[in-house]
């Protein structure tokens, strides 16, 4: 869902590069996200997909380049030193490839806390409980419900998170990060290790955020159905580095794309092939 014809990046990832000791996880990284698009991020293992998400949310720090958020009608502002909680301030907000939730918690505990994240009151309010601790605590509740609600598990509210099915939990969890009211959502293979009716479920939920709650979302994911389903442009990472960009279809057949790929389980997955090694 790309906002109009004009030009409105909401992230752009300018020539970021990032090393570890010997190893560049990220060469010259450059990446232009348009407000409202649904932009995936593909690439065999190792390729460097889940750094550029610690990259863009702090949780590494990169040598070079830079890296820009602009909110809505705000100017835009580097990411580059910010702590992951400030870069969840600023409206950004990511699932994890290895689901983390607060297993011992409700599900609906775990949403809310996601929302107080995001809230204003401090710990001497909350413990003398003014009313707008009151109201932040109301309206916090109403947001659960609402989000709980939009993913689906609603009815599922005063379960533990542990007792849920794994798609369920992939669900909560994009729940949680949606409470932070991100208008930027990073998800880091969202429908790994699910079963094909929770991979349709999440497919579902993922278009509704992006058309319906209008979020721009960067996807990282290997089931390349999903992607060339969801997405409205893909760009390739390989050892780090950009090799291809496009729509969908110009990326699946582009001969680099599919040298990079050849022989990976995600390449068979998208031609069908037979694993044969
Ligand atoms: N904290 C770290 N310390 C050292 N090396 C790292 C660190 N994080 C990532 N790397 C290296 O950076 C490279 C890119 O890894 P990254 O996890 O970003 O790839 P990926 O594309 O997300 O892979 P996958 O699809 O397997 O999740 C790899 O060589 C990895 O070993």
């Amino acid at each position: 869902m790309a906002s109009g014809t004009g030009d409105d990046p909401i992230l752009e990832v300018d020539r970021v590069t990032l090393r570890f000791g010997g190893v560049t996880s990220l060469a010259e990284v450059s990446i232009r996200q348009q407000r409202g698009e649904l932009l995936a991020v593909i690439g065999p293992n190792g390729a460097g997909k889940t750094s550029l998400f610690n990259a863009i949310t702090g949780v590494y720090r990169p040598q070079d380049g830079d890296i820009r958020f602009r909110a809505r009608d705000q100017r835009p502002v580097s990411l580059i030193g910010k702590k992951v909680h400030e870069v969840t301030k600023l409206g950004i907000a990511r699932t994890f490839q290895n689901i983390r939730l607060f297993a011992a918690l409700t599900v609906f505990e775990n949403v809310k806390i996601g929302i107080e994240s995001r809230q204003r009151t401090g710990p001497v309010s909350a413990m003398l409980r003014l009313p707008r601790t009151l109201r932040e605590e109301r309206d916090g509740d109403r947001l659960a419900t609402e989000l709980l609600d939009f993913v689906g598990l609603r009815n599922r509210a005063n379960d533990l998170a542990a007792s849920l099915p794994y798609g369920a939990q992939r669900r909560l969890e994009i729940a949680r990060a949606l409470g932070t009211r991100p208008q930027l959502l990073l998800l880091d293979e969202p429908a790994a290790g699910t079963n094909p009716v929770e991979k349709a479920e999440l497919e579902d939920l993922i278009r509704h955020i992006n058309t319906e709650m209008g979020l721009s979302i960067l996807l990282i994911e290997h089931d390349m159905r999903l992607v060339m389903s969801l997405a409205e442009r893909v760009v390739v990472l390989n050892f780090g580095r950009v090799i291809a960009e496009g729509p969908p279809a110009q990326v699946q057949a582009d001969p680099a794309v599919i040298e990079a790929y050849l022989g990976t389980r995600a390449y068979r997955a998208a031609t069908g092939e037979e694993a044969s090694g």
